[in-house]
């Protein structure tokens, strides 16, 4: 089970978005979360993928903290997938940051043998994001962060990432916590929601 518990965040010189929050999901769980604008959706996000410290409380999968190296079992695919590469590494090495990565994924990610040579700002967002995605599920996470990932997407693109994504979480029985401003697409994905505030 990934768990936020007892989490208190606050940016600098800002006052705490969220105290003494807590949240679980369960392997093979989709859970929606949903908060008004700048509640601090994105900031939980970031929180539970340990790419930021909580002042209070802590983030556990099975009861142990994330691991402060290392592959970590929850990785985040974030709204903006050119904040989420090395602008100066072609995709071929932002790829190989995950490791090895198996053809079939980029094949069902529909990702291009020609793309790999490129850097990020010469791919379109939805075919970096589908690298993004390639890069996290390459990991073989636990659980899979997804904050807005197709937002900036067209309905086709949305589709494609999204099947994958599920496909995924079902064969793997991987837990989801996503973050949608489509309450169509929350309906059809979310297995629960949960109200950040
Ligand atoms: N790095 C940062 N430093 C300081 N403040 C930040 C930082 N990132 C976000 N914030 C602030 O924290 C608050 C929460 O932001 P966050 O992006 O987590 O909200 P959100 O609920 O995801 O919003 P939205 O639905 O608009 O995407 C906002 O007021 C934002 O301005």
């Amino acid at each position: 089970m990934l768990e936020a518990r007892d989490i208190t965040f606050g940016y600098p010189g800002a006052k705490p978005l969220y105290s003494g929050f807590s949240l679980q999901v369960e392997p093979g769980e989709r859970v929606a979360l949903q908060a008004p604008s700048g509640f601090g959706k994105t900031t939980l996000c970031r929180v539970l993928a340990g790419f930021e410290r909580p002042q209070t409380g802590q983030v556990l999968v099975d009861g142990q903290p994330l691991p402060r190296r290392g592959v970590c079992p929850v990785q985040l695919i974030q709204q903006h997938p050119e904040q989420a590469v090395d602008p100066r590494l072609r995709m071929r090495k932002t790829l190989a940051e995950a490791g090895e990565v198996p053809q079939q994924l980029l094949d069902d990610l529909g990702i291009r043998d020609e793309w790999l040579q490129r850097y990020p700002h010469e791919l379109s967002g939805g075919e970096l994001q589908r690298f993004c995605i390639a890069r996290a599920l390459a990991t073989r996470p636990r659980y899979l962060i997804c904050d807005e990932v197709s937002t900036m997407l067209d309905a086709v693109t949305q589709a494609h990432i999204w099947h994958v994504l599920l496909d995924y979480a079902a064969r793997e029985n991987a837990g989801m916590l996503l973050v949608s401003h489509t309450p169509a697409l929350t309906a059809r994905i979310a297995t629960r929601e949960v109200a950040l505030a």
